[in-house]
């Protein structure tokens, strides 16, 4: 059993990144007692259309900016590895990074249609999952059929944490197997990155000079394993 340190990833577009998930990362970082959350922004969620995607450097700009002087490692890692669909994002993570514990992290919105992603179970299979609770979109994601059988994993956050308090241990009920599914519930944070474009359609532009030099350091991301 792997022993490193615990690592939250958070997937998504970031089209733009923003104050929400800087919050959500924050309380998940707390919540679980990870070490660090690595923000794995996608070349491109298989699930949504390419139009209005803002390239992968802007996205990748705006990422960097949010996560400032926070345990947030901004990563184009799927680009890296070539893949595009989060189970093979995982298998190649865990592949590479054998010492990690990972734990997938993901707002309610994501779970209500969890079942729709490619082999979703396998995910499960992989690593425990986090979801953050989200305005607008918890009745649903309860609902939903990914939790129909997600929903006999489900674990209470104290089961995952050390009696000594620190990083979660791994013997007993506070192993870190998975499936495993933990809802974590803090004040609901309503920043979406949808309202941040309806109101701010050119925002790519206050990350201009910073994309072109992201275009330029895009490259491998290779946190120590
Ligand atoms: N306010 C929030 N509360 C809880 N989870 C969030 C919140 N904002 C983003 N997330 C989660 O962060 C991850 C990345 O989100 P994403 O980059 O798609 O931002 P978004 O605000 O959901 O974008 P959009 O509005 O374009 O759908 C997803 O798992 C999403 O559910
Ligand atoms: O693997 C899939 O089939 C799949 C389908 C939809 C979304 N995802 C991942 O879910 C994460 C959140 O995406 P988004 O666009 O909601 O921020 C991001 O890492 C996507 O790659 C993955």
């Amino acid at each position: 059993m792997p022993r490193g340190p615990l690592t939250g990833l958070l997937g998504g577009s970031f089209n733009p990144a923003h104050g929400g998930h800087r919050r959500i990362t924050r309380f998940a970082l707390a919540a679980l007692r990870l070490d660090e959350v690595w923000w794995l922004v996608s070349p491109g969620n298989p699930l949504k259309p390419a139009a209005g995607m803002a390239p992968l450097a802007a996205r990748y700009g705006s990422a960097l900016a949010q996560a400032r002087r926070a345990p947030i490692r901004v990563t184009a890692i799927e680009r890296d590895l070539g893949t595009r669909f989060t189970a093979d994002t995982l298998a190649a993570l865990v592949r590479r990074y054998p010492k990690r514990r990972f734990v997938w992290l993901m707002g309610a919105d994501n779970l209500a249609q969890f079942h729709r992603w490619r082999d979703w179970r396998r995910i499960a299979r992989t690593v425990p999952i986090a979801v953050i609770a989200r305005p607008g979109y918890d009745a649903t994601a309860v609902a939903s059929p990914a939790m129909a059988w997600l929903g006999r994993y489900r674990r209470t956050v104290a089961s995952l944490r050390s009696p000594s308090g620190n990083s979660p241990c791994i013997t007993g009920r506070a192993e870190w197997s998975a499936p495993a599914l933990v809802i974590l519930r803090f004040d609901p944070d309503p920043r979406s990155a949808s309202a941040i474009r309806q109101a701010d359609p050119d925002w790519t532009r206050r990350f201009g000079a910073r994309s072109l030099r992201d275009r330029l350091t895009l490259r491998p991301i290779e946190p120590k394993p």
